[in-house]
């Protein structure tokens, strides 16, 4: 096991978002602890502008932990984030959701809440200059425009998934970190997510996804982490993380790397027992 990972984001320099001028975010030596036990490895990463990292492993490796450790709703942690020198964890609650959201795994909400409140709550924590012009923004990014009237309770599951992602997006972060934001959603709406974390990195931002689906892992991410059951932490291009001994080492799963004829990367299961 590397005791101590190194990363770094690859794409080139990127425009200015409109919350600020994009900075670096580090992890340096951080872990989600559970129980007084780090979950993994102490992980030390550079994360810059317009970078996606893809949090990949197996059920129970500890994504969703590390997810909310970093954006500290409720999970412990060892080391350090900071967000262009400044340290998220000494932040207040206000001063830190305006640089960093989270769509957690659980996407539970009030059930008689309107989605235009929800994603409303979003605006109102981070910094949209025009809390009404970020909500109708967010719910036309997502697709469910025609939704905003709807109470939540009464969505379905990937309504609900959408609503949510909405809901960070309204608020408008430099960091956003994603736990299986295709889970819930048909082919079509995991491709308009692909391409608003695309859209979400090119504006500048920082993007941390947890993913299950590694053939949207190589093709949306510039840099993977992909955490075993025993701890290990393996950082790098997503192509190199998910070479097919280092996935069955990691998943007991036989995979194959193939390319399509439009270059797009796609990783399957191999033939094999
Ligand atoms: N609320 C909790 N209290 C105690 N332990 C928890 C809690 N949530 C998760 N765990 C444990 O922490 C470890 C990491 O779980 P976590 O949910 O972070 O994994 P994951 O990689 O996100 O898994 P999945 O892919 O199944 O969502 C697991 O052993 C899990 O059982």
């Amino acid at each position: 096991m590397r005791r101590d990972a190194r990363l770094r984001g690859t794409r080139g320099p990127v425009p200015q978002g409109n919350h600020g001028q994009p900075v670096p975010a580090r992890l340096r030596g951080f872990a989600a602890v559970r129980g007084g036990t780090p979950l993994s490895e102490p992980i030390t990463l550079d994360l810059a502008p317009g970078s996606v990292l893809g949090l990949l492993g197996p059920n129970g490796a500890g994504k969703s932990s590390l997810l909310s450790a970093l954006a500290r709703t409720g999970v412990a942690h060892r080391g350090s984030f900071a967000h262009g020198g400044v340290d998220l964890g000494g932040l207040g609650h206000r001063p830190r959701a305006r640089r960093i959201a989270l769509l957690p795994q659980d996407l539970a909400a009030p059930p008689e809440l309107l989605v235009s409140e929800l994603v409303g709550v979003g605006a109102l924590a981070g910094t949209a200059p025009d809390p009404a012009r970020a909500i109708t923004g967010a719910l036309e990014r997502c697709g469910i425009a025609e939704l905003a009237g709807r109470r939540f309770g009464t969505l379905s599951g990937g309504q609900k998934q959408l609503a949510q992602l909405a809901r960070v997006l309204a608020q408008d972060t430099a960091i956003v970190l994603l736990d299986e934001p295709t889970a819930a959603l048909d082919l079509g709406h995991q491709r308009a997510v692909e391409r608003i974390i695309n859209a979400l990195a090119a504006d500048g931002r920082i993007v941390v996804a947890a993913l299950h689906d590694l053939t949207l892992a190589l093709n949306v991410t510039t840099s993977a982490l992909l955490l075993d059951r025993r701890g290990g932490a393996h950082t790098g291009p997503p192509g190199t993380v998910l070479r097919p001994d280092l996935v069955h080492d990691v998943y007991g799963v036989h995979t194959e790397l193939h390319t399509t004829p439009g270059g797009r990367r796609i990783l399957v299961p191999a033939d094999t027992p």
